[in-house]
């Protein structure tokens, strides 16, 4: 299957999700014939719909569309890609950065494709640490690599705007796999995402 580009919304959805949304503006005291909220529910619809776009999305072969024979046998480090995702407890952003790292076992992958997948798993209902495991998981398994990296750092809006209200907490999840086990790559790929090197 060719992955999904995520160009139409379905109007199916739309007008189902938007019927809800018209129900939870009501619930909370709007009025939702007013001029300005008039097609708000159907605007929400549509960006819940781009938010969680990664479920008709196959990472594994958005990477499978740009793996090159390469004889490198050096850390390949993309660091600082930006990522928005939604919390499955309250459906609320968290945001922020992960860092990823690869080295290559024969196969190198499109750069472009890393911050790829980092979308389609974040463009869904997550918690962070299971963010983590699926992005390192997919580089393991599709591009067989010597060993990947992930470092995700993360802020919660539902730990900022409710809740407990702490606006500074920065919450990081991390996972190793083959040659990252070892502490002295692991320490080389550490040192080099807080750097200020590029
Ligand atoms: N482990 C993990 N927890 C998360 C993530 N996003 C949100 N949460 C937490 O999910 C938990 C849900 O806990 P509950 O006690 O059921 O929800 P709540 O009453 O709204 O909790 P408070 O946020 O403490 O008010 C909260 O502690 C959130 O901080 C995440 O990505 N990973
Ligand atoms: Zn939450």
């Amino acid at each position: 299957m060719m992955y999904k580009k995520f160009e139409e919304y379905n109007i199916q959805v739309t007008e189902a999700v938007q019927l809800n949304y018209s129900g939870i503006i009501s619930e909370i005291g709007e009025d939702v014939t007013r001029d300005g909220l008039l097609k708000t529910p159907e605007r929400a619809a549509k960006a819940m719909q781009f938010l969680t776009q990664g479920y008709d999305m196959d990472a594994a072969e958005i990477l499978k569309g740009a793996m090159f024979s390469e004889e490198y046998n050096n850390m390949v480090i993309v660091k600082d890609i930006e990522l928005y995702s939604l919390c499955e407890h309250h459906m609320l952003p968290f945001f922020g950065k992960a860092h990823i790292a690869y080295i290559p076992n024969g196969k190198i992958v499109g750069l472009s494709k890393i911050p790829r997948i980092v979308d389609v798993f974040a463009r869904r209902l997550q918690v962070q640490e299971r963010l983590t495991d699926q992005v390192l998981k997919c580089i393991d398994e599709t591009l067989n690599p010597q060993g990947v990296a992930v470092v995700i750092e993360a802020s919660h809006m539902c730990m900022m705007m409710r809740g407990v209200q702490k606006q500074n907490s920065v919450t990081t999840t991390s996972g190793f796999t083959g040659a990252f086990k070892n502490q002295e790559t692991r320490n080389e790929f550490l040192k080099l995402i807080t750097s200020d090197l590029t």
